[in-house]
């Protein structure tokens, strides 16, 4: 067959070029070059400095295979090879070797026994690297005296795009591995932090087993979930227990307070933006979904979201893509979405604040987490992970012990601020007795997550009532002035010369729950 020197070159660098990808790309060209040069097969491989042959990737009609082998050849393969090489039927043109009759060839025998290979004839080409081994592409039949001096000089003639596509898929390898070993280091230093933090699901073979028992069954599959529960309870934890259990483990997980961000603010803040956007968008932005690509979006609060908000939300998760804000283009995303709420969504629904069609698809999989008044069985070992952790948090370590009534003091409080108000209590206890056993007497008054309204505040002066609880009561009597409202000229976080986001975690943090409905209209 005739062959065009300039079109082979074209196709077989087009072929090269074709993916980044060092099997895609070997494959495409496999095929192209056997329908010009004989071959069953083809080989890339690199020479380590000891000689030793790092086999990478063999392509055959049947597919690739990715070998990646170190096969050793001993001193003697590598003297005879030499002499080999020098028999008549065996030559070098253009820089290629010909090798017609390998089984007597001792490297050949060496790389046989390594791969079972029963190939006859060998066509080797030298590729050069920069600062890299020798390496070389192969290509191989099942027959022998395959190949002539013609064929060597139309695979010479590709050695420059064969040098630079394999030196170019290598980096590209390497730094595929860099960042997949960056992945696995991060989740090593996540599993790390946490044994040292001390961080742990605390019941999870007791009061929290059956939501245990469905966060691994659904960890498995790539289903949204909703963790309902109120608030304090754990949605966090399990969302990222979840998170590690899943296959994502090794992608990021990312959480977003849909509460806490202002309407304003929460398109950019899920979606991102390009530069100029909007006033104040000096530059581009990725968005959370963006940031939780291949791993996780944790969308707490998500009964917050605006409208508009749940619009673009909804779109994100049925089509698997984003748009920026004043972006042109869709960006594919392959995130997993748990989503959390305590509040009634069926309420919202019925009242038009949340869409139906976008709670369907984010409660496929509901979880309930208890509160922890039905679980107090948890209350006991709760209680001394809390007064351990707390303890070293607060440099008060060793704690001090329980007074011996203190247990049933803490089972027989409700909680109505869960778990969040049972670690709350135990660092306020640790505080106020330095040196005395941990009581937990007027759990009621004490609790600033317990209705903050009721803390008398005609107290006499001189009465010291906790800092946490002073500013719980003033920052309802601020909220009931302004009816709920935090944001805007009339809301709370103007009145008390605060930032509407920092009101908004102050009031996370101390659990303030606040009844819209007592509250005074604003004027
Ligand atoms: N089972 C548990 N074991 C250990 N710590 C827990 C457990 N459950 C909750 N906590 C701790 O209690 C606090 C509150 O939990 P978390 O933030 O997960 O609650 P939440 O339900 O997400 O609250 P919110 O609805 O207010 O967002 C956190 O500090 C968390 O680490």
């Amino acid at each position: 067959m005739t062959v065009d020197k300039h079109r082979f070159f074209r196709n077989v660098t087009l072929s090269l070029c074709s993916s980044l990808d060092l099997e895609k790309a070997l494959f495409k060209c496999f095929h192209y070059i056997r329908k010009y040069i004989p071959a069953d097969g083809l080989q890339f491989d690199i020479t380590e400095p000891n000689g030793a042959t790092l086999s990478i990737v063999r392509v055959t009609k049947e597919g690739v295979e990715i070998q990646d082998i170190l096969i050793p050849f001993s001193p003697e393969s590598i003297e005879e090879e030499q002499r080999y090489y020098e028999k008549k039927e065996n030559k070098k043109i253009d820089d290629v070797l010909i090798f017609n009759a390998p089984s007597i060839n001792p490297i050949s025998k060496d790389f046989a026994k390594v791969l079972n290979l029963k190939e006859a004839s060998n066509l080797i080409l030298p590729v050069d690297f920069e600062d890299s081994f020798p390496a070389t592409i192969s290509l191989y039949t099942f027959s022998q005296h395959a190949y002539t001096a013609d064929h060597a000089k139309l695979l010479s003639a590709v050695k420059e795009p064969f040098s630079m596509a394999m030196s170019n898929a290598l980096r590209h390898r390497d730094v595929q591995n860099r960042s997949e070993n960056f992945k696995k280091e991060t989740q090593r230093l996540y599993l790390e932090l946490m044994e040292i933090s001390g961080d742990k699901i605390i019941g999870a073979e007791s009061g929290l087993k059956e939501v245990m028992t469905l966060a691994r069954h659904v960890a498995e599959v790539e289903s949204p979930v909703m963790l309902l529960g109120e608030t304090g309870t754990g949605k966090d934890v399990i969302a990222n227990a979840i998170h590690q259990f899943s296959k994502r483990h090794e992608g990021p997980v990312v959480k977003v307070n849909c509460g806490a961000i202002p309407e304003n603010l929460i398109d950019s803040e899920l979606f991102g933006h390009e530069k100029g956007a909007f006033t104040g968008a000096v530059s581009q932005k990725r968005g959370k979904f963006e940031r939780a690509d291949s791993g996780t979006l944790f969308l707490d609060e998500v009964g917050e979201l605006s409208l508009v908000a749940q619009v673009r939300l909804l779109r994100a998760i049925q089509f698997k893509e984003i748009e920026r804000l004043g972006g042109t283009r869709t960006i594919p995303v392959d995130t997993r979405i748990i989503a959390a709420t305590h509040r009634d969504m069926d309420e919202l629904i019925k009242s038009g604040t949340f869409r139906e069609d976008l709670y369907f698809r984010l409660n496929v999989f509901p979880i309930r987490i208890p509160p922890l008044r039905k679980r107090k069985e948890d209350i006991p070992a709760l209680a001394h992970y809390f007064i351990e952790k707390k303890a070293k948090d607060l440099n008060l370590y060793p704690p001090q012990r329980l007074a011996p009534r203190a247990m049933d003091q803490l089972m027989d409080y409700d909680w109505p601020g869960n778990v969040r108000e049972l670690s709350n209590v135990i660092e306020r206890a640790l505080i106020l007795n330095r040196n005395t056993p941990l009581t937990f007497d007027n759990l009621h008054i004490n609790s600033a997550t317990h209705n903050a309204t009721e803390i008398p505040m005609d107290k006499n002066d001189d009465d010291i009532i906790p800092f946490d609880d002073m500013i719980s009561h003033y920052i309802v009597k601020v909220l009931k002035r302004t009816g709920g409202r935090i944001e805007g000229p009339n809301g709370a976080a103007k009145l008390l010369s605060m930032k509407p986001n920092t009101l908004r975690s102050k009031i996370k943090k101390l659990n303030i729950r606040f009844d819209k409905t007592k509250a005074k209209r604003p004027s």
